[in-house]
């Protein structure tokens, strides 16, 4: 049988309050099999230092993403024409277990990657990404990152704890899933314990690009940077929704102010096209602390807009 292509459910065929909340209003299938390309829940929170709530953003996200319609107008990406995309759940983490949750995660993102589908994963805190990453090495061998962030994620440790949403990426280096010196990481700001927070960051390789140099410009010149150096081999999308000013994105754990605007966010996804992309992931949306329910419909749309440039997607 031919590769199955969906449409998402049209809002002129069931009122967009209606009908049952998947991402993007796709149907929902049970196994990744003969898709190109899968939105995947992980409802995880318990690797968050401050406020909690991030295992309601998969649910939240989906249900914010049913204004989203097929064709983008402004890039002329047709993503549903070219490439075979569902919503394949979530992954059913234990909420209970921290390290087992993560050990679930990995398991389920081998999966997925036997099958061959670029993940698009609504998260769930940052932890999350350490598992998808160590998956990613067993497929694509190390990987390429663009990371857009508040925080540099690379602590030692939290509370002794190696593992928490705060370590993810000193994680990844140790265990060898990154190709560091194709590694950008942006947005970083607000205080540190020492200059080292983010200059180990640098040591490793990694261009670091702190908030205030984003501050009032486009961010297409960086951008056409970003791809010089993360080019050359699978890339990685890893996007902390906190890495967007609190003002845009109020719904989050750990907020801090002077962050990047929602139109620099396009941008920076937008400037990815052309990247051997081999996976997204869009975290740290937090529904209890979003009273008008605008963080998880920015994480929704940047979601599309991630969906739109993955390689393979015809542009009209
Ligand atoms: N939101 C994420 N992923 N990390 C926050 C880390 C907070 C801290 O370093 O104190
Ligand atoms: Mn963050
Ligand atoms: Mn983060």
């Amino acid at each position: 049988m031919g590769k199955q292509f969906y449409q998402p459910l049209g809002g002129h065929e069931m009122p967009r309050f209606g009908g049952i909340a998947t991402m993007l209003r796709l149907p929902h299938l049970p196994s990744p099999k003969g898709l190109d390309a899968a939105f995947v829940g992980v409802p995880l929170d318990i690797g968050t230092s401050l406020r909690p709530g991030t295992r309601f953003g998969p649910r939240e996200i989906r249900t914010e993403s049913v204004m989203i319609r097929p064709y983008n107008m402004a890039t002329g990406a047709a993503p549903f024409d070219s490439l075979s995309v569902a919503d394949i759940g979530d992954v059913p983490i234990n909420t209970f277990n921290l390290l087992d949750a993560v050990r679930i995660i990995e398991e389920s993102y081998d999966r997925i990657l036997e099958h061959g589908v670029t993940p698009l994963t609504l998260g769930g805190d940052h932890t999350i990404t350490l598992p998808i990453l160590r998956a990613m090495r067993r497929k694509h061998g190390k990987v390429g990152l663009v990371h857009i962030d508040a925080h540099a994620d690379v602590n030692d440790h939290m509370f002794g704890e190696k593992i928490a949403h705060g370590t993810t990426f000193r994680r990844a280096v140790e265990e060898g899933l990154l190709d560091c010196q194709r590694v950008v990481q942006i947005g970083l700001r607000a205080q540190g314990y020492t200059a080292d927070d983010f200059d180990w960051s640098r040591r490793q390789g990694f261009r670091v690009v702190q908030a205030e140099e984003c501050w009032h410009r486009s961010l297409e010149p960086l951008m056409a940077e970003v791809r010089l150096k993360v080019q050359g081999g699978p890339v990685y999308l890893s996007f902390d929704i906190d890495g967007i000013d609190p003002a845009w994105a109020p719904g989050t754990g750990t907020p801090e102010i002077g962050g990047l605007t929602t139109i620099q966010a396009i941008e920076i996804i937008r400037g990815c096209q052309g990247l051997d992309l081999v996976g997204c992931d869009l975290v740290e949306v937090s529904p209890p602390y979003d009273k008008t329910g605008n963080t998880s419909l920015l994480g929704a749309n940047l979601l599309y807009e991630m969906l739109c440039v993955l390689p393979g997607v015809k542009r009209r």
